[in-house]
């Protein structure tokens, strides 16, 4: 692709696991509306390829985007725990004015930063724990109409329904990835259903990668690893993109050794970058510390 990327919310985990991988092989526009220190910030994008803005903030949002040839929509308050007023906010009408502007400016494609957490109410009592276990055949294969256990995912499954709109309307292609849980290095420790939705940071920079370069109209994804526990399906996303992803929570213990040293998640080409963390914790986070969050899912 000739044209820029914007990637929003490219100071955060997802957007750092991404330009660690990809970080040299496009042109890019970032935006945050936290500064993003020099550390984060690929060789080659200047001060005018960044964009310290609001989401909500159309006219920036109309200026970041115009000439782009892709958005990578990541920007949004991540907690699962988050208050309406902030998914209110952050992720539906954040989502709307990105995608909106996307579209009106002629954006090809678009991929957009949807959750597990749309999905989590499939997780019924008679499911769990059984579900997180390589024996299971139980699969959500993103066919399913959304079914959010909380809030944060009620925002994710509204996202995807604005992906649905802009698509229908504009034509813009749309893919919707329902990530699992992102951690560097080694899947989340002793915590069946983070290893049964692990990616890795190699295989998220891999997933958007294809998301950049494949040929789609509106898809529903899953973005987890090729792990052996799983409930997500990832025929579409091999099908519709050409994932093909490298990792599998199945090489590492419960408690998140790599059973085989040789090939192990160790990725950071790019920058060995003191302010990303080897969990899935933001260094600096700008949402309040989520009390509910898991110890274990590190
Ligand atoms: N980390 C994970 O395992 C998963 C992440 N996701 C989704 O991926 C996206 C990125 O998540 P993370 O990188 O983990 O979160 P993060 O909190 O580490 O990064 C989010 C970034 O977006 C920026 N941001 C937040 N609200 C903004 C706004 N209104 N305007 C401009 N910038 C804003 C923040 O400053 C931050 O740099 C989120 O939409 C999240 O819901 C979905 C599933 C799993
Ligand atoms: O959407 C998200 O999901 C992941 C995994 O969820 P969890 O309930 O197993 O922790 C979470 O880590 C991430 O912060 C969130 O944005």
């Amino acid at each position: 692709m000739d044209e820029p990327v914007l990637l929003t919310g490219a100071g955060g985990r997802v957007g750092q696991a991404i330009l660690r991988g990809i970080g040299d092989d496009y042109e890019w526009r970032l935006l945050d509306r936290e500064p993003l220190p020099a550390a984060k910030v690929p060789a080659g994008v200047t001060d005018a390829d960044r964009y310290v803005a609001d989401i909500t903030d159309e006219r920036a949002v109309r200026e970041a985007v115009a000439d782009v040839g892709a958005v990578i929509h990541l920007a949004g308050d991540p907690r699962k725990t988050a208050p309406w007023d902030s998914v209110l906010r952050n992720n539906i009408d954040g989502a709307q004015v990105v995608m909106r502007a996307a579209a009106e400016a002629g954006v090809e494609r678009f991929a957009f930063a949807s959750s597990n957490h749309a999905v989590g109410g499939y997780e019924t009592e008679d499911r769990t724990p059984d579900l997180y276990r390589p024996d299971d055949d139980y699969r959500l294969d993103g066919t399913e109409l959304p079914r959010p256990g909380n809030l944060y995912g009620v925002s994710k499954a509204a996202g995807e329904s604005l992906g649905r709109f802009y698509h229908d309307e504009f034509g813009m292609s749309v893919v919707c990835v329902r990530i699992g849980n992102l951690t560097r290095d080694h899947p989340p420790r002793e915590y069946e259903r983070g290893q049964a939705m692990w990616l890795s940071h190699r295989d998220c920079a891999h997933l958007f990668d294809r998301c950049l370069r494949a040929d789609y109209d509106y898809e529903v994804v899953y973005g987890i690893s090729n792990n052996d526990r799983r409930y997500y399906s990832l025929e579409r996303a091999r099908e519709a993109l050409g994932y093909d992803p490298a990792d599998n929570s199945a090489d590492y213990t419960f408690e998140g050794k790599p059973k085989d040293d040789g090939d192990s998640d160790t990725d950071g080409e790019y920058v060995d970058d003191p302010d990303v963390t080897t969990d899935d914790t933001p260094a600096e986070p700008n949402f309040p510390t989520d009390p509910d969050a898991p110890s274990d899912g590190a």
